[in-house]
């Protein structure tokens, strides 16, 4: 952790915020402190802040939710996805000071009273400050259905008039462009951009983050970075479990909001965004709308849907308790997005997502063109694969001799696992990254609301064919649970000219005594 901030070679001087940071007097302030969010990412998160010395000094921690419950029973559902498998002291011992400062308010959503009482609890902690300074930070694990009333009451009612006030937000952000549109509105009525910030959690996961690093501190990847020399790109989210219990809230939403619209788009615009002229948050975001911009809506037949069914002694999608009978909610999708300008005209970028799958991986797949056959026949293509979880690795797939007396050409790869090559490295949590920004006042990884409205206009028209807003709903492909997904999927991404490597090559290592 504490190499999050130091570059060893290699300064990156502009990453540094010129906004304020929360150093002291600092309460965070956890709406839905009951949730699942709350209990499995936000406070394991702020643990993981606190014991390496990244919260601000004697930061003080409200959860609040409507669940009524005492002070233990918070303690324990706030502490209770902390890791310390090896039961180590030093741990247990930082937990119980997490614990001490952390404190719980139970209050309603959508009434002033309990605002007030939220705003005593905090002016009590806040007494006891050396100084009149009072900054506090909201976050809300909530459900969209009470984002807008809480901010609402928050501004009204818990602003701190001494101090700096932020609010973070969580996705969906609306379900199309006009609900986006009308849930930002909403929000800026009480809060300006500069105190919002949006998470995308995927934009605080490592290798999301080095993708700038790697792009643009990278000659030689630049040089091949454009129609010239890449075929196409498969950006891929696969999870081995279903909905689970959570069908009630994924069947409103389905794949494409869940996942594609917003995690792999914005991996999308970081792969292939203009240089920003600096690391500074409005830099980076303006190339990335402005390659967003480049992208018109994806048409339906850039599209493939499928949706899980029993199999393996797994339950299929409809099986769950949680979804509508009959539901035709795609689990699974993959879709073609073009971007029309001059660097990337024809190459398509493939979005594939889907529950229930053979595996647990996110990647991005970079497949370069064929070389000039003549003195090669049938030779393996380059592939840049930048492995975002599990695992983190950046491997690039390249043709070498094979050893020996004869010249054979043998897809091979260079490899950078980071847990090979970065032996000692703790590499934070997506949630420990972000929250940390916001206490920064960074914005460079969150989501600004121009982001968003081009990032729906993307995605609108297919969702509401899907949704049925323009006729009969499409009915998506059976899959197998486990399976790699919809039988149509490799003829779908064949067609865009993705070819699968059918030589044997075995990823990390070939023996030639079987080639
Ligand atoms: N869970 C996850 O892994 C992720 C969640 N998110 C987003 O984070 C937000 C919170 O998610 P999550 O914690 O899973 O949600 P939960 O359903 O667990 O809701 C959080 C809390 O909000 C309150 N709540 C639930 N439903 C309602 C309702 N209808 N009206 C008012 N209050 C309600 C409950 O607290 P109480 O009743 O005690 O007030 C609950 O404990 C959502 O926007 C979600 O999309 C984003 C990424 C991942
Ligand atoms: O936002 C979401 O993300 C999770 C996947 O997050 P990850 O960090 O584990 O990759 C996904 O399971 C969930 O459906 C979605 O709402």
């Amino acid at each position: 952790m504490s190499s999050m901030h130091r570059s060893t070679s290699g300064t990156i001087p502009s990453m540094e915020t010129s906004h304020d940071e929360l150093k002291d007097n600092t309460v965070i302030v956890v709406f839905g402190a009951s949730g699942d969010l709350a209990k499995k990412k936000t406070y394991p998160a702020l643990f993981g802040l606190y014991r390496n010395g990244y919260l601000p000094k004697d930061v003080h921690i409200v959860g609040y939710a409507r669940t009524k419950m005492d002070e233990a029973e918070y303690h324990k559902r706030a502490t209770s996805y902390i890791k310390n498998p090896d039961n180590d002291p030093e741990v247990s011992a930082k937990v119980e000071e997490f614990k001490k400062l952390s404190t719980y308010i139970s209050g309603g959503y959508e009434d002033s009273p309990s605002f007030q009482n939220l705003t005593k609890h905090l002016e009590s902690i806040e007494s006891k400050y050396p100084s009149k300074e009072a900054n506090r930070l909201f976050y809300l694990a909530l459900p969209p259905s009470v984002f807008v009333p809480v901010a609402k009451h928050v501004k009204e009612s818990c602003y701190s008039a001494n101090g700096i006030n932020r609010i973070i937000v969580e996705k969906p952000f609306g379900k199309d462009l006009q609900s986006c549109r009308d849930l930002l509105g909403s929000l800026k009525q009480s809060w300006t951009e500069d105190e919002t910030f949006r998470i995308d959690h995927y934009l605080g996961k490592e290798m999301v983050k080095n993708l700038l690093v790697l792009r643009f501190a990278n000659i030689a990847m630049g040089a091949a970075w454009d129609k010239n020399s890449i075929s196409n790109v498969q950006i891929t989210f696969k999870e081995p479990f279903g909905t689970e219990g959570r069908g009630g809230y994924f069947d409103e939403f389905g794949i494409i909001r869940d996942v594609l619209q917003n995690h792999l788009l914005q991996v999308l615009s970081i792969l292939t965004m203009e240089r920003p002229v600096s690391f500074a948050a409005e830099d980076i975001r303006d190339e990335k709308v402005k390659v967003l911009r480049a992208i018109p809506p994806i048409e339906r037949k850039d599209t493939l849907l499928g949706q899980y069914v029993s199999a393996n002694g797994k339950p299929g999608y409809l099986d769950d308790d949680t979804v509508p009978k009959g539901s035709v909610c795609p689990t699974f999708a993959a879709t073609v997005l073009w971007i029309n300008n001059e660097r990337w005209e024809g190459v398509p970028f493939v979005l594939k997502a889907g529950k229930a799958l053979n595996e647990a991986k996110v990647e991005i797949r970079v497949q370069f063109k064929d070389v000039t056959q003549g003195i090669f026949k049938d030779i393996s293509r380059n592939e840049l694969v930048m492995r975002i979880q599990p695992s983190e690795a950046v491997y690039l797939k390249l043709n070498t001799k094979t050893p020996g007396l004869y010249t054979r050409a043998l897809p091979t790869e260079m490899d950078l696992t980071y847990k090979r090559r970065f032996s000692d490295a703790k590499i934070p949590e997506a949630y420990e990254a972000l929250i940390l920004d916001a206490l920064k006042g960074d914005h460079s990884n969150f989501v600004r609301d121009d982001e968003l409205d081009v990032a729906w206009k993307i995605f609108t028209p297919i969702l509401h064919w899907i949704d049925g807003v323009e006729g009969p709903r499409p009915r998506p492909s059976p899959y197998p649970y486990g399976s790699r997904g919809p039988k149509e999927l490799d003829d779908f991404i064949g067609k865009l000219g993705y070819k699968r490597s059918t030589d044997g090559y075995n990823w990390p290592v070939t023996s030639i005594s079987n080639l």
